[in-house]
């Protein structure tokens, strides 16, 4: 194994090192008591056959019981300190791997395949433990069954013993022959596997697609092939298993084949007594199945390994946006000025850029409107206000803050944030609701529900706040789910609200009420409002239009809509549509 893999797996077993050494502590004795048993039999042997009296005999068979039983008792517990490590570091490896995951930036996200992140955190660390628990356990037995057998045997006969092990080098190079290809072949059925998965969650949250676009059979030939190429890496894995296996299990008992046929000689020619024959049998007989079960610790060891590299490609993953080493506290309270300076910004291999040197002031309670057209930057904009995206310093500043200086939960606490999709999750809607402040009482929840005018809709739900909405539960409307959404946002009642498109599937009237109550009263924000409802963006205070990453205009409705320029397009576009409907 390389060394860094070894150092990997240090690290896991160092939480539980008194664990793992009292289970390896504890195998070291069981085969220490191994290899005396079978000399106290032989001793046994030799007393019957020179003075013919079995009473000392039977005190020996009570304690060779005696001591068999203590090493049953022995052997137990070091497989459940041994395996117990393994569950252990499954456990942390599993907080581990989500903990890290739920540092790093949305973006890492929207390049990985989710099926596969999923299965290294399932799979893969499954293997981990198997590594750790029934790999190290059958590796130290097996080193401690040669290390302390092989002596004892050497002193009872040199030829014998060097005949009846002269197999085992064949073994060790048959190993190290196989064990590279296992590991490919290992790292190849990792790869199917996550592949398969991937497809499986990437089908099931596409399945309205799929169904609108009558793509089942497409899909279905898609998971036949995965599906194919899976089958085919556990078959050629098998077949490799196939032949090193049986090869290895037949050396080791070909050992015992030699000794047997050796050995009766010996004792014909006077070379051995009976009893220290049944020794070397009973000795060999021990080597046998550590060294037939080689085949079974070198896979778990191996896919281990494998598996040790796909978890680490995970964890060693450096968030790119994170706090600052020497964060400045954000000024309370929050007034929630926020402005920017020279914005841009490029996403990673795009050549132009999705915001182009953007200049804007935003006063606290004003509410601002984002419009322009597909794709000129407004949802890009939306996500660099929490630094979501990983901006330059000195460019967007909330109450005059450089919001990279800002602690990220100082700087989210303060921005609240309703993107294009209003993720809800599977439990009651007070639940969702509450999701960014869980201590908000009933009244609270009540009063954000109210502003996002969703209030009375939860109050026709067959348990109210306790519906359970999303994969248990009933399914909201998409204007519904939006409102819920919004609802949570509220609540958490930071100074700056982002709405980005998020009352798209809201009436046009709904939509202006709610802004109105979001601008008005003691709970007055700053409102972001990204929209291309134009009717309720003509209401905001002012209104920033955006065309490929820049802000081309700015004022109210009234001067806009007076200017030659994108947003009177725009807007009789609108007005267009509104007279077709
Ligand atoms: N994750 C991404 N990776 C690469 N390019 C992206 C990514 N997200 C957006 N873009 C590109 O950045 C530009 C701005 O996209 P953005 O989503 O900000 O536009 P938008 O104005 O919000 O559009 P819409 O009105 O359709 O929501 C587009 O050219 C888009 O293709």
């Amino acid at each position: 194994m390389a060394y860094s893999r070894l150092q990997k797996l240090a690290s896991y077993i160092r939480p539980h090192w008194k664990q793992a050494l009292l289970g390896i502590f504890s195998l070291l004795v069981v085969n220490a008591l191994g290899v005396y048993i079978p000399l106290l039999i032989r001793n046994g042997i030799n007393d019957l056959e020179s003075a013919n009296d079995l009473s000392p005999i039977i005190g020996l068979v009570f304690l060779i019981l005696g001591l068999a039983s203590v090493m049953w008792v022995i052997r137990m517990a070091s497989r459940i300190l041994l395996f117990g490590v393994g569950r252990q570091v499954e456990f942390d490896l599993k907080q581990n791997i989500f903990e890290h995951l739920l540092t790093l930036e949305p973006s890492y996200f929207s390049n990985s395949r989710i099926g596969d992140l999923i299965n290294r955190a399932t799979s893969d660390v499954d293997n981990i433990r198997r590594l750790l628990g029934f790999a190290i356990l059958s590796l130290a037995n097996t080193v401690f069954a040669y290390a302390l057998t092989l002596p004892v045997m050497l002193t009872i006969n040199v030829k014998l013993t060097l005949l009846s092990i002269s197999v085992y080098p064949v073994m060790l190079i048959l190993v190290q022959v196989f064990s590279d290809r296992m590991r490919d072949e290992q790292m190849h059925v990792q790869e199917k596997l996550s592949n398969i998965s991937d497809l499986i969650q990437e089908d099931m949250s596409g399945i309205s697609l799929i169904k609108i676009y009558a793509q089942e059979e497409n899909e279905q030939r898609a998971f036949e092939r995965y599906n194919q190429e899976l089958f085919s890496a556990n078959l050629s894995l098998a077949r490799t298993r196939n032949i090193l296996f049986p090869i290895l299990g037949g050396l080791a008992s070909l050992s015992l084949l030699i000794l047997l046929a050796v050995g009766d000689k010996s004792i014909a020619q006077g070379e051995l007594n009976v009893g220290d024959f049944v020794a070397l049998v009973l000795y060999v007989e021990r080597l046998v199945f550590p060294t037939a079960l080689l085949g079974f610790t070198i896979t778990a060891y191996q896919r281990g390994e494998v598996s040790i590299d796909r978890v680490e490609a995970i964890v060693s993953v450096k968030p790119k946006i994170h706090d600052h080493l020497d964060p400045i506290p954000l000024s309370t309270p929050v007034k929630g000025w926020l402005t920017a300076r020279d914005l841009s910004y490029s996403y990673p291999g795009d050549k132009t850029p999705a915001l182009d040197r953007v200049n804007f002031t935003i006063k606290p309670g004003e509410m601002v409107a984002i419009v322009g057209p597909i794709g000129s930057g407004k949802s890009t904009l939306a996500n660099a206000l929490p630094r979501l995206l990983d901006i330059e310093i000195d460019c967007i500043f909330l109450d005059g803050q450089d919001i990279t200086q800002l602690r990220l939960l100082e700087l989210r606490n303060a921005i609240a944030y309703v993107p294009q999709e209003s993720f809800l999750f599977s439990t009651t809607i007070r639940e969702n609701i509450r999701y960014g402040n869980p201590l908000a009482d009933a009244s609270e929840i009540e009063f954000a529900a109210k502003t996002a005018q969703i209030y009375g809709e939860i109050l026709n739900f067959p348990q109210q706040y306790d519906t359970i909405v999303g994969e248990r539960g009933i399914t909201l409307s998409g204007g519904q789910r939006q409102r819920t959404a919004l609802a949570r946002a509220l609540l958490v009642d930071a100074p700056v609200l982002i709405l980005d498109d998020a009352l798209s599937s809201v009436d046009n009237q709904t939509a202006t009420e709610i802004l109105q109550n979001l601008t008005t009263g003691k709970q007055r924000k700053t409102v972001v409002f990204i929209s291309h409802q134009m009717s309720a963006a003509a209401k905001a205070n002012r209104i920033l239009v955006m065309d490929q990453g820049r802000i081309v205009q700015e004022g109210n409705h009234d001067q806009l809509v007076q200017q030659k320029g994108l947003y009177q397009s725009l807007w009789n576009q609108h007005q267009l549509e509104e007279l077709l409907i």
